[in-house]
């Protein structure tokens, strides 16, 4: 393994390029008690089998638990015909106890009736303008800054951009699921103080991830009050109580139809309760992770004042529309490197996802692995890996993108695609995140010059299997339109 496996928590205030601070099964462990897990697990694979538990890609990181660093293994186990199935870690992606979302359900053709149901809604083939509310959203962010947070030689305004981004990845998603913006970035605040609960709530899903068992302890009615309810005036319950609603007045006799993502899906056959479900899921999946995207591609930016200098040159020498439009970013070969360099030196979603050996076990790297281990995904052993991606692997440098044979390129791009998993669990929301990618970068360097505040500690960055990040101080300065 090139690097850590995120099993718990990091926190990774020393972001970028500081070795970040495990945790295990979401419990702080001081160094002395990480050395003692660390014991124990490497006791546990001496005992398994009289086998080694590191074979080539894999390692052993719990009794029943490998990881592995090996694209070619997260393939075999992700492809569409693949006999793997996801294990009992998704029983903690579960945002009600006893409710799947296409996400956490491990039933794996009700998985695949749900791909086919929401494909077309999450595509935008029925969604009306889904180009436009990217455009408009990303009008509204540099808007918030230019008005509120302008800096000026004579006096700095700086900003949490941390929490600028989730407000515009959250104003998207909403708009393109029911047509209903939340409205964070007009408002300028955690509207429903959604984001601070959130954070909350996968601190203890990843308990669930890795205890499963918890599960059935929340469904005991006596801890159900401490659930996340609609009713509730503030935080992930405020959502669910906007969603309900709002899922509400699209069934009925007097039902709303309209072509956004949530008219999609019910259209393909979802009933409310299943609507219900997989608007929170979507709204949850396509927030933090697309602001992990920006936020950190973003400080490698600014902190790479090299790459920011090439990648303005690109924007002033090419013939764009503004807000830039999908298909004129696509063609752009430095902004495009720039955006994949991004993903894969601080992938967005690192939690295990591990999937599960089927019942007869399976030959990996010529060692056999009985049926029913969990493997999960080492993403930073995976797309830090020097073979693949150069002796520099750990450094921020989008030419490696543009300067290598085609095959090599081709190569990495398909290690690259796994950012988003792959086959029959690949992330629905790619092609959105893709085009949010592919504008804000641009607009945001066109309208403004941005500085770090505190170049010590420029994030607050914790990890639950996706990140949390804030306390992204910037300023920003306006600059004449390129
Ligand atoms: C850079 C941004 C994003 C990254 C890195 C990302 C990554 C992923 C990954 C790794 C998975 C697979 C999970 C698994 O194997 O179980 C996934 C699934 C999923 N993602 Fe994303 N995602 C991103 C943005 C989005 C957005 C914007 C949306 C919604 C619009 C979204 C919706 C989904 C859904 C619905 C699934 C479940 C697919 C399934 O189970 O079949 N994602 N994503």
């Amino acid at each position: 393994m090139a690097g850590p496996a995120c099993l718990g928590r990091q926190d990774a205030s020393g972001f970028p390029g500081g070795q970040p601070e495990v945790w295990y099964v979401g419990i702080r462990k001081s160094r002395v008690e990480y050395l003692l897990v660390l014991v124990f697990a490497l006791k546990q694979c001496g005992h398994a089998n009289g086998n080694s538990c590191n074979s080539g890609s894999l390692a052993r990181v719990g009794p029943n638990d490998l990881v592995t660093s090996d694209p070619e293994v997260m393939r075999r186990m992700l492809a569409v015909r693949s006999p793997y199935r996801r294990s009992e870690w998704y029983i903690g992606v579960r945002f009600d106890p006893v409710q799947d979302n296409i996400a956490s359900i491990r039933d794996e053709d009700r998985h695949n009736e749900l791909r086919a149901i929401m494909a077309a809604g999450y595509a935008g083939k029925e969604n009306e303008n889904l180009e436009g509310t990217i455009d408009k959203n990303i009008e509204g962010l540099i808007r918030l800054i230019r008005n509120k947070y302008k800096s000026t030689d004579l006096e700095t305004k700086p900003l949490d951009f941390g929490r600028k981004v989730q407000y515009f990845t959250l104003d998207v998603i909403s708009d393109l699921a029911y047509r209903e913006p939340f409205g964070y970035l007009e408002m300028d605040r955690d509207l429903h103080g959604y984001i601070e609960e959130v954070e909350k709530v996968f601190a203890s899903a990843l308990m669930v991830t890795i205890y499963p068992w918890l599960n059935w302890v929340l469904r005991l009615s006596i801890l159900k009050a401490a659930l996340p309810s609609e009713k509730d005036p503030l935080g992930l319950g405020k959502i669910l109580g906007i969603t309900k609603n709002v899922v509400g007045k699209r069934f009925g006799p007097d039902k709303k139809v309209q072509r956004d993502m949530l008219g999609s899906f019910i259209a393909h056959g979802l009933n409310q309760k299943e609507a219900e479900s997989e608007t929170i899921l979507q709204i949850m999946a396509g927030s933090d992770t697309t602001a992990t995207a920006i936020r950190s591609t973003f400080l490698y930016l600014l902190m790479h004042p090299r790459v920011v200098s090439k990648l303005r040159a690109e924007i002033s020498s090419t013939p764009i529309s503004s807000p830039i439009s999908d298909a004129e970013a696509r063609k752009m070969p430095y902004l495009q490197a720039v955006i994949k360099e991004g993903l894969r030196i601080f992938p967005p979603v690192v939690g295990l996802m591990s999937k599960e050996v089927p019942p007869g076990g399976d030959v990996i790297n010529g060692q056999f692995v009985p049926g029913g281990t969990k493997i999960g995904y080492g993403a930073y052993g995976i797309f830090r890996n020097k073979d693949m991606f150069g002796e520099d692997a750990d450094a921020f440098r989008p030419e490696r993108w543009l300067e290598d044979t085609p095959d090599k390129i081709k190569a990495m791009e398909s290690v690259l695609e796994l950012i988003f998993s792959y086959g029959k669990y690949q992330c629905l929301g790619k092609n959105i995140a893709m085009m949010e990618l592919n504008k804000v970068f641009v607009e945001l360097l066109r309208n403004f010059d941005f500085n770090i505040v505190n170049p010590l500690r420029p994030i607050r960055s914790i990890c639950h299997g996706i990140f949390f990040q804030s306390e992204m101080w910037l300023t920003a300065f306006e600059r004449e339109k390129s």
